[in-house]
C-alpha cells in the first residue's frame, strides 16, 4: 500500500521567498508579519535611484513611469531566484495599480512553475489593477488568493499604522487567510 505523504510534510520542503517594495514601512510590517509565520527570506526592493521624499513629486514620477512603461533599475539583486518555491510579493497601491519597481522586479525575474502569492496595503481605495497585473507578469506561475489591508494616507499626513489594535487586527486576519490559501503550515 503506497503512503501518502501528509499535507503539511509537502509544505514543510518549500522554499520561500518574500520581496516586498515599501516606502512608509506599513508594506514592509504586512512583510514582517507574514514572515513571522511562514519564516524563509525577507527581501526589501530598492532602487538604484529611490524616490523622492516629496509626496506629490513621487506622485507625478510614478504616473509617469506608468505612462511611459519605464522600469526603474533595482539596486536589490536576488541570489538565485530558481531555488524558491513559493514568492509572497507585498507593495502598496500606487495609482491605482503596481508600483514600477515591482514592475521592474517581474520584468528582472522569473517566476515561471513558482507559486506566487501579493499583499498589499493602500490608503483605502483598494488593489486598483495591481493583482490582475502580477497575474499578467506572471502568466506560468500559481497564483494564489492575495491580501489587502487599509495602510497609510501619505497625501493626508497619516504615515504608519501598523501598529497597535490594526496590527493585532491585521495578524488574525492573516492568520486566517493563510489558512485559507494552504500556506498556514510553511514554517518548519
Ligand atoms: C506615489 C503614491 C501613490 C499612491 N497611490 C495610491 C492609490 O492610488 N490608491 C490608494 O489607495 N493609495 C495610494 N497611495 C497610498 C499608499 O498605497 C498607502 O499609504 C500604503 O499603505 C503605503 O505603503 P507603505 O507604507 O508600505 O509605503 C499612494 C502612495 C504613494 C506614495
Amino acid at each position: 500500500q503506497e503512503s501518502v505523504p501528509e499535507k503539511t510534510e509537502l509544505l514543510k520542503d518549500k522554499k520561500v521567498l518574500i520581496v516586498y517594495l515599501s516606502r512608509t514601512k506599513n508594506t514592509k510590517a504586512l512583510a514582517e508579519l507574514i514572515h513571522q509565520k511562514v519564516a524563509g527570506d525577507l527581501v526589501s526592493l530598492e532602487l538604484v535611484t529611490p524616490y523622492p521624499e516629496h509626496y506629490q513629486t513621487t506622485v507625478d514620477q510614478v504616473a509617469n513611469e506608468n505612462a511611459t512603461g519605464i522600469l526603474p533599475p533595482l539596486k536589490t539583486k536576488i541570489d538565485s531566484i530558481e531555488k524558491y518555491d513559493v514568492v509572497f510579493l507585498g507593495f502598496p497601491t500606487w495609482g491605482m495599480q503596481l508600483p514600477p519597481p515591482m514592475k521592474s522586479f517581474l520584468n528582472q525575474y522569473d517566476l515561471g512553475g513558482k507559486t506566487v502569492i501579493p499583499f498589499n496595503t493602500n490608503a483605502g481605495y483598494g488593489i486598483g489593477s495591481s493583482f490582475e497585473t502580477v497575474k499578467q507578469l506572471c502568466p506560468n506561475s500559481k497564483i494564489l488568493e492575495g491580501f489587502s489591508t487599509k495602510g497609510g494616507k501619505e497625501r493626508d499626513g497619516i504615515l504608519f499604522v501598523m501598529e497597535g489594535n490594526k496590527e493585532k487586527q491585521v495578524q488574525a486576519e492573516l492568520q486566517s487567510w493563510l489558512k485559507k490559501i494552504g500556506l498556514d503550515q510553511l514554517k518548519k
